[in-house]
């Protein structure tokens, strides 16, 4: 049974978050996609296709973490099952957010190994369990696909291995994952600030 009061308030902190990352130019022309966690076996997510930054609670629906929609005619996020599988494998992960920034986009494709590592940066400790600007944070990159199900069995299997707090996909944009919406839209803030610095120092 899903939770009627704590669904309305997931849904109004998606739409304020997509007003949010919008005005920040993280989710341009419909691109990125967002989601909430509801119980331990559903979650709140943005609906395909909308504008990210003129959502309504009604963008806003419910799935199990399979991306089966609870209402069958609705169609969630093209990207859903990699929201799902986040959730699935980290009990404590109570918000994902996908962004198509340009710091994110252009670095996926400059950064030709799998992993982009940053280290020295005191914003780092921006990120959920970062400690201190001295730690050598890896961010996997993982290669577009539009097979979303083999997205997810790849980026699952590598993070059973990979302590992180997000992951980039090639060309596509940034997957961030926290304990709750604040701290997913810190993450995506602080990780898109290091991105542009990133790609400052290798111009
Ligand atoms: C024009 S954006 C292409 C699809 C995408 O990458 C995305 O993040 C949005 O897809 P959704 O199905 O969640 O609207
Ligand atoms: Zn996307």
């Amino acid at each position: 049974m899903i939770d009627l009061e704590r669904l309305a308030q997931a849904q109004q902190a998606i739409v304020d978050a997509g007003e949010t990352l919008y005005r920040a130019g993280q989710v341009p022309a419909t691109g990125g996609n967002f989601s909430l966690r509801l119980d331990e076996s559903h979650m709140a997510v943005t609906a395909s296709g909308c504008h990210k930054g003129r959502l309504t609670p009604a963008d806003i629906l419910v799935t199990d973490l399979e991306a089966i929609p609870l209402e069958p005619h609705r169609k969630p996020s093209a990207e859903a099952l990699l929201h799902g599988r986040l959730y699935a494998d980290r009990p404590r992960t109570g918000a994902v957010l996908h962004t198509h920034s340009k710091a994110a986009t252009l670095l996926s494709l400059i950064e030709p190994g799998k992993t982009l590592w940053l280290s020295g940066y005191e914003l780092l400790k921006a990120l959920e369990g970062v400690a201190s600007h001295d730690e050598r944070v890896a961010i996997p990159i993982f290669d577009n696909t539009q097979d979303m199900r083999a997205l997810a069995d790849q980026v699952g299997e590598r993070l059973a291995h990979e302590a992180s707090v997000a992951y980039l996909i090639r060309g596509h944009g940034l997957y961030t994952w926290a304990t709750d919406m604040k701290a997913c839209l810190r993450q995506v803030e602080a990780l898109d600030f290091l991105f542009d610095c990133e790609l400052f120092l290798r111009r």
